[in-house]
């Protein structure tokens, strides 16, 4: 068996790379979803018959556009724009956008295709998809910002709607940008659907969709934690990120009694070992959503130590939750997190471990969790946004959150009955990745070959 699941990996990934030699990304993470599945599929030939695997690495439409808009001087930019459908088997493609200048059509392909097994896992009826542009807000003017998403609406629109497809924010997408996409989404279809998520509340948006990643993070933590009867209180906890997703995993931390005592952004990070406080996290939301500053900045109001060009993984710490973008944990990182007494790591953001980094956590049977699951919260509660817009009334903070509570707690139940070793430690990677498919591939059987 351990030879034939080899070979079928092996085989499989070649298949994937000579179709698209360049999508490193890409190819990533499928190899660590092909991994978990050879044993499972070949125990059930079926999927294999019907060619699920590979129509899964196949998506179903690939929309790239030009996006061109005028900067503040009156000078003609250009970029790029993207969509990838992924998958619709179980509902309309669903998945957030990013701007970043690294976007290219490998990180939205992976993006998309994590989002399919992670919209799986949330239980609810979402395809996936991703989207996004090489365009960077950063330094950007609110105007240009608004020019720019005005354009790429212009495009994206024939290609979306609130029962086709339904994006949201990510890196570089937040409630500004949404505002200006929405917007002008409305003008050019005359109606007012619920077409993306993560809206302003008093324009369709839901309570805690804005907290949902960084909420539903710590909220799977709690629950791998509980297994060993341990909870964050007292624990010291790193983050990476300053943006969405570590600012509210770091809010809810410190609410349960942990010490947050790093941060970062791409240009370095900072270690405060007296620990993030409520008053400092609040500095943070000002420095990071208004101010558009860097986190450099809190080092030099707090007088800590920042650290330009690297990342927080040599600070001794229990729990590790990097939120701020793939590959960002390597080896040599993972084997010093593990060396300092890292018991539990959970990615907030999406593939933020490499392989090698992956292999480290698992062979030490530490607690990791991959972000297919631990970062589902987001889309989850993009997923109760919807519900709320088709029967247009509102929940409350507490409906919504108790919501997303049960959700992450389903998937945390979800990746033990797939994940569970006969010695009691889950493989969550295992259990996210056949969690995932099971549903989806179920999906795709019923509705024959399409
Ligand atoms: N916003 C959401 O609801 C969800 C986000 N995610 C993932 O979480 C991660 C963070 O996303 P958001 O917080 O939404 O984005 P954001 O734009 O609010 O923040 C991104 C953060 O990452 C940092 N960053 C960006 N590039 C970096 C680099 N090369 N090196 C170090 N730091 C870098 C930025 O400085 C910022 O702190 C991404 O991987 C995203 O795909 C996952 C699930 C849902
Ligand atoms: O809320 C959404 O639809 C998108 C969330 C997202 O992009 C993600 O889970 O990575």
């Amino acid at each position: 068996m351990e030879n034939l699941v080899d070979r079928f990996s092996n085989d499989f990934m070649a298949f994937v790379k000579a179709r698209d030699p360049n999508q490193v990304e890409f190819h990533q993470a499928v190899q660590e979803v092909v991994e978990s599945l050879a044993p499972y599929l070949l125990d059930n030939p079926k999927y294999l018959r019907m060619k699920i695997l590979e129509r899964l690495v196949e998506a179903e439409r690939i929309i790239q556009f030009r996006v061109p808009w005028l900067d503040d001087q009156g000078n003609v930019q250009v970029n790029r724009g993207f969509r990838v459908e992924m998958n619709s088997a179980i509902g309309p493609y669903k998945g957030g956008l990013r701007f970043h200048p690294t976007v290219n059509l490998s990180i939205m392909k992976f993006l998309a295709f994590e989002q399919v097994f992670k919209n799986s896992l949330t239980s609810l009826p979402m395809g996936g998809g991703k989207g996004g542009s090489d365009f960077d807000p950063k330094d950007r003017s609110d105007q240009e910002v608004m020019r720019f998403c005005q354009s790429f609406m212009t495009e994206l629109y024939r290609h979306i709607g609130p029962n086709t497809d339904i994006p949201a924010g990510d890196i570089g997408v937040g409630g500004r940008e949404i505002g200006f996409l929405f917007g002008q989404y409305k003008r050019l279809r005359n109606e007012f659907t619920g077409v993306l998520t993560g809206k302003g509340i008093e324009w369709g948006g839901s309570l805690v969709r804005p907290e949902a990643t960084g909420y539903g993070l710590v909220y799977f933590v709690g629950e791998m934690m509980k297994a060993r009867q341990e909870t964050l209180s007292g624990k010291v906890v790193a983050i990476s990120g300053s943006g969405n997703v570590a600012q509210y995993a770091a809010q809810k931390v410190i609410d349960q009694g942990g010490k947050v005592v790093t941060l970062s952004d791409s240009a370095g990070f900072i270690h405060d070992p007296e620990g993030i406080d409520r008053d400092k996290l609040a500095f943070v939301f000002e420095l990071k959503n208004i101010q558009r500053g860097r986190i450099r900045e809190y080092a030099e109001k707090y007088g800590c130590y920042y650290q330009a060009g690297k990342r927080p993984w040599s600070v001794s710490c229990a729990v590790a939750l990097p939120c701020a973008t793939e590959n960002e944990i390597h080896r040599e990182d993972a084997r010093l997190l593990l060396a300092n007494g890292c018991q539990v790591v959970a990615e907030g953001a999406n593939m933020p471990c490499t392989p090698e980094a992956v292999h480290e956590f698992l062979r030490a049977k530490i607690l990791y969790a991959p972000g297919k699951a631990a970062n589902a919260g987001g889309v989850a509660v993009s997923g109760l946004e919807m519900a709320q817009n088709n029967m247009r009334l509102n929940w409350t903070r507490e409906e919504v959150d108790g919501r997303l509570q049960t959700i992450m707690k389903t998937i945390h139940e979800m990746c033990g009955k797939y994940g569970r070793q006969p010695d009691g430690w889950i493989n969550y990677v295992n259990g996210a990745n056949i969690g995932g498919f099971v549903k989806v591939a179920t999906a795709m059987l019923a509705q024959g070959v399409v």
